[in-house]
């Protein structure tokens, strides 16, 4: 009997993107399933941010379908994204330095006290508090001091931080974009730790990276863009670094096709 085919989580088909003069995605695919690290890779200008930036949220494609669970979506912005629990994890982290990781957690999403004796929002900081320090220790978070303003804590640990927002209020699709490119060594290898971490909870988790060791050694599957189109997918453990930059560069004759 044959294996039945999964259903993707997320997938992208033909999406186009133009700045003025400059395609940046001309006719894009782009599958990501549940439970799954899949790394999306290509050389500089190969419209990496610019498909994630369409796909959550950011930016209006000007072609092309975004199913999730296989019903067609479109996205009004980021929020519009989150509200289908698509999360992204940006490059500069977007995180305020002089709050609090609770405080960061629930950045525009904070939590207020009802009731009728309180007709003014007023922040529930207990329950924040509370709730951040749990989110921290299921994902093997170690933070010194919670209540320390962010700008305080290591890279590392202001990643975390940054993950660990997107994984809290992520059900299905978290963009990470080069979640390591500024750690160090033992640093790189928590985040990496909390990025299958996530996987393993059936979240999708997409990674953005220019480290070819890294991808081999986080990702389930890996696909390539090259001039604003898909070109190849590969499965990691089947893959080889020379394999990968031969899909991205197109020096690969024999390219499996996407
Ligand atoms: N806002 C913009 N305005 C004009 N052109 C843009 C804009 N954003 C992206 N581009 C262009 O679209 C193309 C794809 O860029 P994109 O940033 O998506 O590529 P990338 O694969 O993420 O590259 P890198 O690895 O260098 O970050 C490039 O030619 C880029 O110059």
């Amino acid at each position: 009997m044959p294996i039945p085919e999964r259903e993707p989580l997320l997938a992208a088909r033909a999406v186009v993107k133009r700045f003025g003069q400059v395609q940046a995605l001309q006719g894009a695919d782009f599958t990501a399933y549940a439970g799954e690290v899949v790394a999306l890779i290509g050389d500089n200008g190969a419209g990496k941010s610019t498909l994630v930036n369409v796909l959550s949220g950011v930016v209006a494609p000007d072609g092309g379908e975004i199913t999730i669970d296989g019903v067609p979506v479109s996205f009004d912005g980021p929020m519009a994204a989150q509200r289908h629990g698509v999360e992204t994890v940006y490059q500069d982290l977007s995180l305020a330095p002089h709050l609090d990781a609770a405080a960061n957690l629930y950045l525009g999403r904070e939590l207020f006290r009802g009731g009728l004796l309180r007709p003014f929002h007023v922040l529930d900081r207990p329950a924040m508090r509370k709730a951040a320090v749990q989110a921290f220790a299921e994902l093997g978070v170690t933070l010194l001091d919670v209540d320390a303003p962010i700008g305080s804590l290591s890279g590392g640990q202001r990643q975390s931080v940054a993950v660990a927002r997107a994984v809290a209020f992520a059900d299905k699709v978290i963009f990470m974009d080069e979640p390591t490119a500024a750690l160090g060594v033992v640093q790189r290898g928590r985040v990496l730790d909390t990025v299958r971490r996530v996987r393993d909870r059936g979240v999708s988790v997409v990674l953005i990276s220019h480290n070819m060791p890294e991808v081999l050694s986080v990702a389930d599957r890996v696909e390539v863009l090259r001039l604003g189109r898909r070109v190849a997918s590969f499965t990691a453990a089947d893959t080889s670094i020379e394999e990968l930059v031969g899909a991205m560069t197109g020096s690969l004759d024999e390219q499996r096709s996407a």
